[in-house]
């Protein structure tokens, strides 16, 4: 599956909306065992959530916004599917989310490209399921420094501390992540697939237990007066860093 939304793949809710309905419909598809997640637009797999959805918007398109960033995440987790994320360029925030609930990370190893859930940069919290995600990944000490500090790590750094498993030449990507697909699916599908549940369970039950209040906190969270400022104050940043 190829992101193409440029000019950076923001997820936005319409992104989203795709993206479930698409990996829906891969899931259901019998002949369909795996899945590659990568990017269509050069030098960038994702820029996070879009920033211009939680900025100046209604209560009702926050909870509408916020179900589909919970539903992209519930589907991709639990997906029966091998999911190899073949992250071709930089990843902040809901990118690298995107990348750290695939079930394998491999990245171009362009020292350039950056990863790394940054949201504290921005003034705002990864929720706890990003945090959860990012602790069975990296572990729980990686995780609560990286998140305090909002850090996006370059691809070596990121590879270092266990947040991409492997780096590979930007052209060598595509047959990597085809390698590292047929070794995953060499395996039975059922041994796999009943290990995955067994070792995300946990973690997605907590945000199935805990979907509305998980709502109402990023609307009460997003609305304040403080957050709109800084998520503003950052959208003025990037667009000034072009002048
Ligand atoms: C205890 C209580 C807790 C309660 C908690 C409850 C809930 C939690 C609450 C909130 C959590 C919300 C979670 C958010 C996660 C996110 O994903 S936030 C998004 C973070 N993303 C970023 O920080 C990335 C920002 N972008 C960049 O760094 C760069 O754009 C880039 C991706 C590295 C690409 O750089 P490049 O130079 O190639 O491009 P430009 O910077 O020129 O960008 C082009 C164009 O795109 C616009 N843009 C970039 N990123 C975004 C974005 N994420 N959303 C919207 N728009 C974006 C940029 O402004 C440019 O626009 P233009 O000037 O109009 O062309």
């Amino acid at each position: 599956m190829k992101f193409k939304s440029p000019p950076v793949n923001s997820l936005s809710l319409d992104f989203l909306t795709e993206f479930c309905i698409s990996l829906e419909k891969l899931e259901n598809d019998r002949a369909c065992r795996g899945v590659i997640l990568t990017s269509a637009v050069p030098k960038i797999f994702s820029s996070g959530l879009d920033i211009t959805e939680m900025c100046g918007k209604s209560t009702e398109h926050y909870a509408e916004f916020w179900r589909a960033v919970q539903e992209m995440w519930l589907r991709l987790y639990s997906s029966n599917m091998v999911t190899v994320a073949a992250v071709n360029g930089s990843s902040p925030a809901g990118g690298c989310l995107i990348a750290l609930t695939c079930d394998y990370r491999i990245m171009a190893e362009n020292p350039k490209f950056s990863i790394g859930l940054n949201e504290a940069q921005l003034g705002i919290v990864a929720p706890f399921w990003f945090k959860d995600t990012f602790v069975n990944v990296v572990g729980h000490r990686v995780a609560e420094r990286s998140l305090q500090l909002g850090s996006l790590h370059s691809a070596p750094e990121a590879h270092r501390i266990g947040l991409v498993d492997e780096l590979v030449p930007e052209e060598k990507l595509k047959d990597r992540a085809t390698a590292v697909m047929q070794q995953w699916l060499a395996l039975p599908d059922h041994a796999r697939q009943l290990t995955k549940t067994m070792m995300r369970k946990a973690v997605l039950d907590r945000l199935v237990a805990h979907r509305e209040e998980d709502v109402q906190n990023f609307i009460s969270f997003i609305s304040k007066e403080s957050i709109q400022k800084s998520l503003r104050m950052y959208m003025e940043m990037l667009k000034k860093k072009k002048s």
